[in-house]
């Protein structure tokens, strides 16, 4: 990944701000940003890891990305798939294809088509769906199956295998470990890398930290449906001092694995989003400065929305 300055991204999202239309209790409509100024890259043959918490705009940026947004949001900002613009027109033609979707909730399977045909999909093949099947731990009755009749396991295998019936150049996982096995989960994490090392861009969301460090290249950190940090897996690994945000430090200390030390305070509601840093008034490194609107600024072999980061 040496070289990934100089190559152009596999997709890039830039300054995207996404919205939804609201009506208050006078019924009054209103805006609700829930993502602002959000940039993410991804590039052929890399993991990059999304995390953040609850409600940070993580699956919706990977809904805007796949154009499968609710009718009442409105989305702005630029984003290029193969270096040109990702039109309706384009996400429509490229989704389920070349961009496929391991979904958050099992919900996106259909209650009324049998497993074995929605996994096959349209394209896919008898044999093609055996092979994903058995490495799956599907067996063949789960074939003739309907989605009510699988655990919650199985369903998200399920959603695994129908994203690798194809052939895609991108895959966008959301959360697609919860409910398997630590087996099944490393497994799923083996298969993004074989893609990836083929020539894949993997865009991981997830909550498990343990297993973003394993599997991923980058990793960007959301809070409050911004992008905080983006560095390499590996300062996550080296600790605190490697990282850049005061979020993604107080990130990595509130693990279970590290000092369980939780951050005073909660995430601030998209209604009542402060002018400046999104997470001053959590931040032990507060000052004057932070009110003013932070862009995203090259540090360190990654990148940082902080005026106090060094
Ligand atoms: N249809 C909607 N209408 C209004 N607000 C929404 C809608 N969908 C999501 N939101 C809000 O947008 C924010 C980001 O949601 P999103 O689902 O992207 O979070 P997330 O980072 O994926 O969280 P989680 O880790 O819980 O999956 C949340 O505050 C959520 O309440
Ligand atoms: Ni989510």
């Amino acid at each position: 990944m040496e070289n990934r300055e100089k190559k152009e991204p596999l997709l890039k999202v830039e300054n995207l701000t996404v919205s939804f239309s609201r009506y208050d209790r006078g019924w009054n409509k209103f805006d609700l940003e829930v993502i602002h100024s959000l940039d993410t890259e991804v590039f052929a043959g890399e993991i990059l890891a999304v995390v953040g918490s609850s409600g940070s705009g993580k699956s919706l940026l990977a809904h805007s990305i796949l154009g499968i947004l609710p009718g009442n949001a409105r989305v702005s900002g630029c984003m290029e798939y193969r270096g040109s613009e990702l039109t309706p027109q384009r996400q429509k033609a490229l989704r389920g294809e070349k961009i496929v979707f391991i979904p958050q909730s099992v919900d996106f399977l259909d209650p009324l088509m049998k497993v074995g045909k929605q996994v096959k999909g349209v394209r896919g093949t008898v044999e093609k769906m055996k092979r994903v099947f058995h490495r799956y731990r599907l067996n063949g009755e789960v074939e003739e199956m309907y989605p009510f009749q699988l655990s919650g396991g199985m369903a998200r295998r399920a959603l695994i295998a129908a994203a690798l019936m194809e052939s895609p150049d991108l895959i966008i996982a959301d959360e697609p470990t919860p409910g398997l096995d630590p087996e099944m989960a490393v497994e799923t994490m083996k298969t993004f890398r074989e893609l990836a090392d083929q020539g894949c861009g993997v865009l991981l969301i997830t909550h498990d930290i343990d297993l973003a460090l394993q599997a991923a290249d980058r990793i960007a950190v959301f809070y409050a449906g911004t992008t905080v940090e983006v560095c390499p897996a590996s300062d996550f690994e080296k600790g605190k001092g490697a990282l850049r945000h005061p979020y993604s430090k107080a990130f990595l200390d509130a693990l279970p694995q590290n000092e369980f030390k939780p951050i005073a305070g909660t995430q601030p509601y998209a209604g009542k989003l402060p002018s400046g840093c999104l997470f001053a008034d959590r931040c032990p490194k507060r000052t004057e400065s932070c009110g003013a609107q932070i862009e995203m600024r090259t540090l360190r072999g990654g990148k940082v929305r902080c005026v106090h980061a060094t």
